[in-house]
Parts: C-alpha cells; sequence; structure tokens
C-alpha cells in the first residue's frame, strides 16, 4: 500500500495482463456475521482484507468469537451461537456501512433480549451517515437506542434488556440505504425462533441487488427467507443460524469495475483478465460490465472471470438509471471523460451520504481535470474531455474517489488532436498534431492515496501490474555523488516519500557477481556473466538489497564480492546488460536512481540531478561512525586521506569521470540531517510537476 500523502501517477498507455480481485467487502463483512452468530466454526476462504473487514473482525473477537486463521490463510471463526460471551462493549467500526448497520441491528436485538450495553461507533464520517431509518425500525420493535450525538446518527448506544413486540411486521424505509434492510434481514432470525417475523419496506427500496447478496448469504447459513417483491420479507419461525462449514468469497465486483473500465479505455491489443467475479456472481455490480459494454468495451465472461478490450474508440456516451449499481457507477464518470458525447448517471441520491457526498465530490474533482460537469440532487452528466489539465485529486478519504481517478491518467489516448482524431483528418497539420499529443498527456496526482484501503489495500499495486506507460514519461530523479556522501540513504528517503521504485546501482555489479559464483559461472566468461546479468530479479527496499527472495546485502558488502565485481565489471557485455538492466528499474511509478554516472550517462533525461556532495572531513565522520557501530575499530584522519585519494582518483579516470551533470543541483549535506537533505530535494522535485502547490 502507498502510505504517502500523494501518489503522482505519469501519462500511462496501455493495459494488458490478468488481475486477481480481492474478496468481496459486501460478502465478507455479512459472511462474517453471520459465522459470528452461529454456532460452530465456519471456515472462510479469501476472505478480504482490508479495513472495512478489519473493523468487524475486532468487534466479532471483542464479543467473543474465535479466530484463527491458518497457514492457507483461511480464517476459521467459531461463532457465539446467538448467546452473548460479553454483555459490555464499545466497538469502533470505522467507515464500514457494512459493520455499522448490521451490527446495530444484531447487537440492539441481543441486548434486548439477552440484556447488556454496547456503544458503536466510527470515523467522523461515520457519524455524518445516517442510520435514523434503521434505529426507528429497531425502536418500533421494542429496542433501546440512544444516539449519543445527533439524533439520527452514529455513535449509537444499545442497551437491554427490553421486552420486543414481534406480531407487528417490522416497518423500514429503503429509499436512503439498502443497508438498514439487510441488517434486519442479518439479524431478526435470532429472535425469529418461536414465530414468523415479518419485515415490510415502506416507501421505494435502492441498491436493490445488494438485497440479493443478504438473502443468498442467510440461505448458505440455513435461513430461507420468503420474499414478497421488494415490499415484505418473513424469517420463518424456528430459524437458526446453521455454519455451512466452508465458504468461499468471490472477488470485489465494485473492485473489478475499476479494471473494466480500464480495459475498455486501454486494452486496445490483448483483452484485460479479470478473474474473482463473472456470470456465476453474486453482487450485483457484475452489472457494471453491461455499462462498460453500452460504452463500447467488449467484453468476455466465464462464471468467475471477465476480458474486457476496447470496443468503441472514444467511447459513446450514455445516459443510465444507475440505482442498481451505486457504487460502481462512479466509474462510469471516468470513462465518460473519453466519451464521443454527454454521460448522463441518474437515480444516485445515495451518492450523497457515502463515505463523502460522492455527487459533490466527483463534480469538483472533474472540474479539476478540466471537465464540464452539471450536478442535480441526484444526477450526474459529465461532458467529454479533450483538453486535459494536469491536476492534484483531493480523496475525501474515499476509496472510490482515489481509485476512480486513477483512470485519468490515460489522458493521453484523447487529448486534443490524438492519433485517433488524426485518423478521420488526416491531413498533414493534423498528423504535426498527432506528433504533439506526447507533449500533451498529463499526470493525475492523488491526494491520500492510502485510503484506498478501505476496501483494496494493493489497488495501485494491482494497477501498476497491468498497465503501461511510455519509459520517457516515467519520472526519474538521479543522485549521484561520491562515495559515503550519503546518497544511498537520500535516496531511500526520496523514493520512500514519492512511493518510488529505487535503483541502487552500485550495487549492481555486486549482486551480478554474486549471483554469477553461486550459479558456477566462470566469471573470466563475459558473455555468461552478461547473460546472469540481464536476468538479474533485484529490489532494493529500504537499505536493503534483494536478489528474487532472499536479502543479499550482507553478501554484498563481504570483500569477496567486491573483488569479484571488479573482474565481472571489466566485461564490455556485462556493462552492457548492466546498463540494460539499470533501464529496466525505470518503472512505475517513477525512480529514484543513486550512483556515479546515473545523470550523466544512465538517465540523461532525470526530470531533477542532484549530485550530493559532503566534506572529506565529514563524510570520514560518517564512516567512523558506521564501523564503530559494527565494532570496527578505524581512524577518522586515516578515513579522511582514503576518501580523499579515491575522489582524486574517480575525478580523474579516463572512464566515466565522476562529475556532476551539467544541469545537475549541486547539494553539500556536510551540515545537514538526513531530513533537511530530503526535503530539499522533494521541494526541488515538486518545482518540476505541473501541479499547483498542495491544499
Ligand atoms: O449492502 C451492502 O453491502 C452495500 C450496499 C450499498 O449501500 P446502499 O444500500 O446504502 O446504497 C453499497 O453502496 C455499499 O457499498 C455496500
Ligand atoms: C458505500 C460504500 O461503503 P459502505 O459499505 O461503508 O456503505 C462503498 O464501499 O462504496
Amino acid at each position: 500500500m502507498f502510505k504517502i500523502p500523494f501518489l503522482d501517477l505519469p501519462p500511462l498507455r496501455s493495459a494488458a495482463g490478468t488481475v486477481r480481485l480481492p474478496g468481496s467487502k459486501s460478502i465478507s463483512n455479512r459472511v462474517l456475521l453471520l459465522a459470528g452468530l452461529s454456532e460452530g466454526t465456519t471456515a472462510v476462504h479469501d476472505l478480504l482484507d482490508s479495513d472495512d473487514t478489519a473493523v468487524m473482525l475486532a468487534s466479532l473477537k471483542t464479543l467473543g468469537c474465535q479466530l484463527k486463521t491458518d497457514h492457507a490463510g483461511v480464517l476459521h471463526l467459531t461463532g457465539i451461537g446467538g448467546r452473548l460471551q460479553t454483555r459490555q462493549a464499545q466497538l469502533f467500526l470505522g467507515n464500514a456501512g457494512t459493520a455499522m448497520r448490521p451490527l446495530t441491528a444484531a447487537l440492539a436485538l441481543l441486548a434486548a433480549t439477552q440484556g447488556g450495553e454496547f456503544e458503536l461507533s466510527g470515523v467522523p464520517r461515520m457519524h455524518e451517515r445516517p442510520i435514523a431509518d434503521l434505529v426507528d425500525a429497531l425502536r418500533l420493535l421494542g429496542c433501546q437506542i440512544e444516539c449519543l450525538g445527533n439524533e439520527g446518527y452514529p455513535p449509537l448506544k444499545l442497551t437491554g434488556p427490553s421486552p420486543l413486540k414481534l406480531d407487528e411486521p417490522v416497518k423500514v424505509r429503503g429509499d436512503v440505504s439498502s443497508q438498514f434492510l439487510t441488517a434486519l434481514l442479518l439479524a431478526l432470525p435470532l429472535v425469529a425462533t418461536q414465530q414468523d417475523v415479518v419485515i415490510e419496506v415502506v416507501g421505494e427500496l435502492i441498491s436493490k441487488p445488494y438485497i440479493h447478496i443478504t438473502l443468498a448469504l442467510l440461505e448458505r447459513f440455513g435461513i430461507q427467507v420468503q420474499r414478497e417483491g421488494w415490499q415484505r420479507f418473513t424469517i420463518p419461525a424456528g430459524s437458526r443460524y446453521r455454519s455451512p462449514g466452508d465458504l468461499h468469497v468471490e472477488g470485489d465486483a465494485s473492485s473489478a469495475s475499476y479494471f473494466i473500465a480500464l480495459g475498455a479505455i486501454a486494452a486496445s491489443d490483448e483483452p484485460l483478465r479479470i478473474e474473482g467475479v463473472g456470470q456465476a456472481s453474486l453482487q450485483g455490480d457484475v452489472r457494471f460490465a453491461e455499462a462498460a459494454q453500452a460504452m463500447g468495451a467488449i467484453v468476455a465472461s466465464g462464471p468467475n472471470w471477465l476480458e474486457v478490450r476496447r470496443g468503441a474508440w472514444p467511447l459513446r456516451g450514455i445516459d443510465l438509471d444507475c440505482n442498481h449499481i451505486p457504487d460502481a457507477a462512479m466509474t462510469l464518470a471516468l470513462m465518460a471523460l473519453y466519451a464521443d458525447g454527454p454521460t448522463t448517471l441518474r437515480n444516485i441520491a445515495s451518492w450523497r451520504v457515502k463515505e463523502t457526498d460522492r455527487l459533490s465530490a466527483m463534480a469538483t474533482e472533474l472540474r479539476k481535470l478540466g471537465a464540464e460537469v452539471e450536478e442535480g440532487p441526484d444526477w450526474l452528466r459529465v461532458q467529454p474531455l479533450r483538453d486535459w489539465r494536469a491536476a492534484s485529486i483531493h480523496t475525501y478519504d474515499d476509496h472510490r474517489m482515489a481509485m476512480c481517478f486513477s483512470l485519468a491518467a490515460f489522458n493521453g489516448l484523447l487529448s486534443d488532436r490524438s492519433p485517433q482524431r488524426v485518423k478521420h483528418h488526416p491531413d498533414p497539420a493534423a498528423i504535426r498534431g498527432e506528433l504533439q499529443t506526447k507533449d500533451r498527456a498529463v499526470p493525475v496526482r492523488i491526494l491520500d492515496p492510502q485510503c484506498v484501503a478501505k476496501t483494496f489495500p494493493d489497488y495501485f499495486e494491482t494497477l501498476f501490474g497491468v498497465v503501461e506507460a511510455r519509459s520517457e514519461d516515467i519520472p526519474v530523479i538521479t543522485i549521484d555523488g561520491p562515495t559515503a556522501s550519503g546518497k544511498g540513504t537520500l535516496a531511500d528517503q526520496v523514493a520512500h516519500a514519492l512511493g518510488y521504485v529505487i535503483l541502487d546501482s552500485g550495487s549492481l555489479y555486486r549482486a551480478c557477481a554474486l549471483a554469477a559464483h553461486r550459479g558456477e559461472v566462470d566469471l573470466d566468461d563475459g558473455e555468461a556473466v552478461a547473460a546472469v546479468g540481464a536476468n538479474l530479479n533485484l529490489s532494493f527496499k529500504n537499505g536493503h538489497v534483494w536478489l528474487d527472495e532472499e536479502d543479499i546485502s550482507e553478501d554484498l558488502r563481504r570483500e569477496a564480492t567486491g573483488l569479484m565485481a571488479s573482474q565481472v565489471a571489466a566485461h564490455p557485455a556485462v556493462r552492457a546488460a548492466l546498463n540494460q538492466l539499470q533501464l529496466d528499474f525505470r518503472r512505475l511509478p517513477g525512480l529514484v536512481a543513486d550512483g556515479r554516472d546515473m545523470g550523466t550517462d544512465v538517465f540523461p533525461d532525470a526530470g531533477l540531478k542532484v549530485f550530493l556532495t559532503a566534506s572529506a572531513a565529514t563524510r570520514a565522520e560518517r564512516r567512523h561512525k558506521q564501523l564503530i557501530s559494527k565494532g570496527i575499530s578505524a581512524n577518522i584522519e586515516g578515513l579522511r586521506q582514503d576518501l580523499e585519494a579515491r575522489d582524486a582518483r574517480d575525478k580523474n579516470r579516463a572512464a566515466s569521470p565522476l562529475h556532476p551533470a551539467a544541469d545537475a543541483k549541486m547539494l553539500d549535506n556536510s551540515a545537514q540531517s538526513i531530513e533537511e537533505s530530503t526535503q530539499r530535494v522533494l521541494a526541488w522535485w515538486a518545482q518540476t510537476r505541473p501541479f499547483a502547490v498542495q491544499r
């Protein structure tokens, strides 16, 4: 997960490959609650691991459920069998509607029948998300519920015992959220032992497909609800939760929407394959695929997979009632930017009471990209966009805002005078326009990218696994400098702050030599060592070097490795292979490369080049401290003389002498803390970016 203040997405060009979706949030939290209320143990496979499920799991644990995850990642949950194990608890439910609403109903009924006192709270936004319709329904039933802040909103206090009136139908409104009905359906079997319990929906029910998920999962837990249209639901007398034993959670269909859109926008050669949902899915949001098809996507599907590629291009604008796909519909608003005419999304009033006011947030942020947007009380109209602006997108702690706006990074595919338009106007001026499109693609900045943790913590990593950018569009920062100047630490810090990949070029020759030696390759055979070098699977994380899955940092520092490194570095074939390997580190979302010739030779087009120096005395002192901390005695004066001699050799050697690139920024960190140098480099970097100052 990118735990950084912002993530810059460079212009992206294409998508291909396979995405394995994380588990469905809606299914995961329902299954957890049902298993928690059941007797016996349920083995839950492929459970979603995210903020929303974490709060549900923590609550169930507090309530006395036993949770164990085995080595294969399967959760074994032993439920309370409908008998309270603890009568007092304070539960924090973050911003998870699928935890707050159903737990309110379940604990209100358990407190009423068995006695207890439970407080349910969440993040500030959860305290602005209405729950009045559910509280009203439960109060009419006889539950004691106090709203501790504003009436009709969490936090809530549920107390009991108190007598329940189960003879009358339980009436609930369904026009603000379907989760209130879901909550009652999931919880009322607790008290439907002696008699049928009837629920009547008052007024129009929204987000209906979510009720299907609820009913299907209740059935898996042995409860057959009788349904009359969307108005009346009967939980038969004698209902009792029975664990199905094993249960598999399918992939999240709302999360699939970003990749379906990605396929429609950017999979122009091969389809993008999405695994985890398909025709057999329980989730209504799979029908997002139909909306994407209406916009031009070509979709093939099997029971639990989808393959999506670009059909019509530009996409086609649509006018759609989105009430059945409230979450995935947000993705259509981004697809609309790539369309040939306006797109109107209707019947989406519920957007206003979700993680943020999504209608307003969507309109505001789309306008930052330059889009023309109209917003009504329950609709949104988005015009196609051709003249895109680089924008810093606020995400309002809403995972879907962050995921949706990542799709704006494909703007280079359809900016003004894009190649597609040139096809229709094949005159020389238009073709010159095509050549200019490269400069028209703009990056997108996603603020607070870690908000995706609500349902899809690895969203951006997954995205980067299936998209491509042109190499020259991937930003590079180079940090070159003499030995012991602290460039490795600085590169680490800068890369960490930006979420960028790190290349510690100095260790490549050592790693190559080590891998060749381990593979029993003759170190005098340049071609053979080069072949090893070309296939090295190296990565750099937190100052450590990894070869495949192994941390080889210690081995690289050994004297023997150093000697082997200078042996292999003499082969021109090895140098060529390692040069290519270094270029291959230019990966999404960007690269920080440290070394001696990164800015001068390897990445001459880097967006920022830093040449880091420190006085020989300072570097000698740092090296001295390092050695002492490892228990190696050393003499500062001797170290300083060594460093000065090495500097002189480096500067004056014939082959790539160490010197700053003509356009490098000089940074002398002798009197700076690492934090200060990091901030200096980040400030220089910010000046190169097209985004307005962050607010
Ligand atoms: O029951 C569910 O799992 C959900 C129902 C929907 O909410 P509303 O019924 O409030 O639209 C949806 O937006 C939410 O993400 C999950
Ligand atoms: C509305 C959403 O979440 P919640 O389950 O918290 O209602 C959502 O995930 O888009």
